[in-house]
């Protein structure tokens, strides 16, 4: 669980985040939403600390970043995995050996126990097939898939993820999306993700904070999305006249069935 309390940014004197308080679930899929600008890769990586918060509090589990020296910042780190855009994967490594990268970094573990690690965790990001190929080898769906199995070897307790979708085809959304939501479900981890994909959010959207201007303007989850009554939420989830249509579609359903 990930705690955040009255989150501060700025930046040469001007405000970014100004005091987001909400609270990240362990086991869920947390999805940050809002408009481009409205802050939400700047919230991100000022609870991962990338970013200096300028003032708040940001509990991992009770332990709070803020208050952490250098070194209990450093083993944290090791309790989380990030995958971000531009987090490019190892050109002249292949698929096995990009995944294997953060076990050589930071464990001890032998040759054998790497190995087993490994070929377990591209059997759930479901890469069994590929372990030899080069990223320049695979689709674009697949070195999604590659990242995150990277980010989750070290069996993280925190998994945060910039934009997974980008670029995606919707079907390959759809996987990565299902992917997160399975390794979140067998890892209890507490994953956090940066989304545009309106899909991810009907989908996946256990648990959605909506940040407008820096501000937290609305939390709930996939199924009280649908029904918000905040109207700058729902111009903007509901920009799509597909999702529009449904939303008209499933309020008359509600009223009908009164
Ligand atoms: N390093 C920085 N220094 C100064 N200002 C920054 C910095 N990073 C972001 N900002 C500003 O903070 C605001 C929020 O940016 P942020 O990247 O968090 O938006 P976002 O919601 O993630 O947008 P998008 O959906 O387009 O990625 C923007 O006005 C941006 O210019």
């Amino acid at each position: 669980m990930i705690e955040v309390q009255d989150l501060k940014k700025e930046f040469d004197g001007t405000k970014v985040l100004k005091g987001i308080s909400t609270t990240f679930d362990s086991g869920k899929v947390n999805l940050v939403i809002g408009q481009s600008g409205s802050g939400k890769t700047v919230f991100l990586k000022s609870l991962l600390n990338v970013y200096e918060p300028t003032s708040g509090h940001i509990l991992f589990d009770g332990r709070d970043i803020m208050q952490m020296s250098r070194d209990e910042k450093q083993e944290l780190r090791s309790e989380i995995g990030t995958i971000f855009q531009g987090g490019a994967l190892f050109d002249s490594l292949t698929v096995e050996e990009n995944i294997t990268f953060p076990l050589d970094m930071f464990t001890n573990l032998t040759y054998r126990e790497k190995k087993r690690r490994a070929f377990e965790v591209m059997g759930s990001v479901k890469l069994d097939g590929a372990t030899k190929k080069l990223p320049a080898e695979i689709s674009g769906g697949m070195q999604k898939r590659v990242a995150i199995g990277r980010a989750i070897v070290n069996n993280p307790k925190y998994l945060f993820c910039d934009e997974p979708n980008s670029g995606l085809d919707p079907y390959t959304s759809n996987v990565i999306d299902d992917l997160l939501m399975e390794i979140t479900e067998q890892y209890k981890t507490t994953t956090i993700v940066n989304t545009h994909d309106m899909n991810s959010v009907m989908t996946i959207g256990q648990k959605i904070l909506y940040l407008k201007d820096g501000l937290k303007e609305w939390e709930g989850d996939k199924n009280t999305v649908m029904r918000a009554g905040n109207k700058n939420l729902i111009d903007f989830v509901y920009s799509s006249e597909l999702f529009k249509e449904l939303r008209e579609y499933l309020l008359k359903a509600d009223k009908s069935s009164i």
